[in-house]
């Protein structure tokens, strides 16, 4: 009754233990993970974060506290009942710590390698569901196939030889301990007038279970050994760059006319240099502009000319590595960013809805109004349609929706969250003319107290805003009448800028 009772809180405290520290674990990987940089999300798989959050915790939290308790009464056991074969034990001991160090150095070295594989092996599982429909249109389904059949074997390679591995500890610790009960065997019949019979059965019985035990105990240390390396492996993880949450200047500290900032929008640009990553180029040069409260701009440019970058910078998520932005006058790089994000809206080009009802807003209420508003006549007229009621289910990624759908959603949501300052980037881009144009009509009367930053493909979009930025390999050049001219509208374009102003 004494063991089971002992035994019962033994487990539960090792497990109780073995849990907290694997939810704390865990939450600090997943501050680490969300806080980290943009550049962390470009260059790291995702099939290697996916790893880390699930195959290596599901070791830390189901495997590790049992090899922990194994090792501890396995080690235990091995200790306290040789006392008859001290000089024999020790013999042994030295030879199979031998076998167990070879041993725990290639699995380890396995286990490191079933891990790794694992990653790519995660991505290309992600990638090809994403990518399932053009897959298919391009009749590459083979290729994903053998590329899918390459990984796994790459990934079950190892995990083999980690069999193999076990086997071949097996043979030689059985080889090597059938010496053992021999030598037990000859020491007894040596001294056989010294030793009675019951210590005579006791040692050969002993002698006999030793080898099992002492595999099993280097095994169990090497599979606690193996399972530390989930912890070496999200310990990694846990260097990795953050972004600068830290509030540089601290909302009390400021001056009084900048604790209400974002009352007017006003955003200015100060030769803005920016780049992806350190040893990358820059890819906005020198970039000076400003933007008065309640204006409306439209950025247009190429592709690749640096519009979004702009947007990004704009959030942070790109760290200016020279010059400034400032927005109300306060330089954003001195702004807490959870502060600096909550205050700005941004209408994707890619838009991205996470699973559930619609997520407008936490209030129902207010959803209501945004959707079916009678003042709001645009706005109901193009989402009442589609958005029948606030329960419609939305799937992940919003993907039972529209590229369109999704962007009017997004408006939706902007005109909820009505903050001084709107970046839409390219946030009409798929959807068709005539909902454009009633867009930027719902925009100019539910906006008009607001900065608009507008990224736009189609002139037509931006050709009655206030501003026009446009941008051409990440400088600011003068060739707006130029690209009329070149598209074709320009009479079309002409009328629309006239009429609107
Ligand atoms: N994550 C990234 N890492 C490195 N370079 C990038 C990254 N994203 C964009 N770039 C580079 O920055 C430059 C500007 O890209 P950006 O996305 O800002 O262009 P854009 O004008 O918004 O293009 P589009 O109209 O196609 O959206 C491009 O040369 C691109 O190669």
């Amino acid at each position: 009754m004494l063991s089971v009772f002992f035994g019962v809180i033994q487990f539960s405290w090792l497990y109780y233990g073995s849990l907290q520290a694997s939810k704390k674990l865990y939450y600090q990987l997943l501050i680490r993970v969300i806080k980290a940089p943009l550049r962390f999300f470009d260059t790291t798989p995702i099939g290697r974060i996916l790893n880390k959050f699930s195959k290596d915790f599901e070791v830390i939290d189901i495997d590790l506290g049992l090899f922990l308790h194994n090792v501890i009464a396995n080690d235990g056991w091995c200790c306290n009942s040789n006392k008859q074969f001290v000089i024999a034990t020790i013999i042994f001991v030295i030879i199979y710590m031998i076998i167990g160090t070879l041993y725990s150095k290639a699995s380890r070295e396995l286990k490191r390698l079933d891990s790794t594989t694992k990653s790519p092996l995660y991505s290309q599982y992600t990638e090809t569901l994403n990518g399932i429909t053009t897959i298919r249109a391009f009749n590459v389904t083979e290729q994903f196939m053998s590329e899918m059949l390459t990984r796994l074997d790459n990934n079950i390679r190892p995990f083999y030889f980690l069999w193999m591995a076990n086997r071949w500890l097996q043979i030689w610790t059985n080889g090597i301990g059938a010496f053992f009960p021999f030598i037990a065997g000859v020491m007894i019949l040596w001294k056989l007038q010294e030793i009675n019979a019951s210590l005579a059965g006791l040692s050969l019985s002993f002698s006999m279970t030793f080898t099992s035990q002492i595999m099993w105990s280097i095994r169990k240390f090497t599979q606690l050994e193996m399972s530390l390396n989930s912890i070496e492996r999200i310990v990694e993880f846990l260097n990795i760059q953050q972004e600068n949450y830290h509030e540089v200047v601290k909302v009390k500290e400021r001056k009084s006319s900048e604790k209400n900032w974002l009352m007017n929008g006003n955003i200015k640009f100060e030769n803005l240099k920016v780049k992806y990553a350190e040893d990358l180029e820059h890819v906005l040069h020198n970039i000076s502009f400003e933007i008065n409260g309640k204006e409306k701009i439209g950025i247009v440019g190429r592709t690749g000319s640096g519009k979004s970058t702009m947007s990004l910078s704009l959030f942070r998520f790109l760290e200016a590595s020279e010059g400034k932005i400032f927005i109300d006058n306060i330089d954003i790089s001195k702004l807490n960013l959870e502060e600096l994000r909550s205050n700005l809206t941004i209408i994707p080009q890619d838009p991205i809805l996470f699973s559930g009802s619609l997520p407008l807003s936490s209030s129902k209420s207010l959803n209501n109004h945004a959707l079916t508003a009678e003042d709001s006549n645009v706005t109901s007229e193009l989402l009442i349609n589609i958005f029948s009621n606030l329960d419609t289910p939305i799937s992940e990624g919003g993907n039972n929706l529209s590229q369109g759908q999704r962007q009017l959603l997004c408006l939706a949501r902007a005109l909820l969250k009505k903050t001084k300052i709107i970046i839409m980037d390219e946030a009409t881009a798929k959807i068709d003319f005539d909902m454009d144009e009633k867009i930027q009509k719902m925009i100019r009367n539910e906006f008009n107290d607001c900065t608009i930053v507008c990224i736009a493909h189609r002139l037509q979009t931006i050709i009655d805003y206030d501003k026009i930025l446009v941008l051409d390999q990440g400088c600011s050049v003068s060739k707006f009448y130029q690209m009329c001219k070149q598209s074709g509208d320009f009479e079309k374009l002409k009328s629309l800028a006239l009429k609107q102003s």
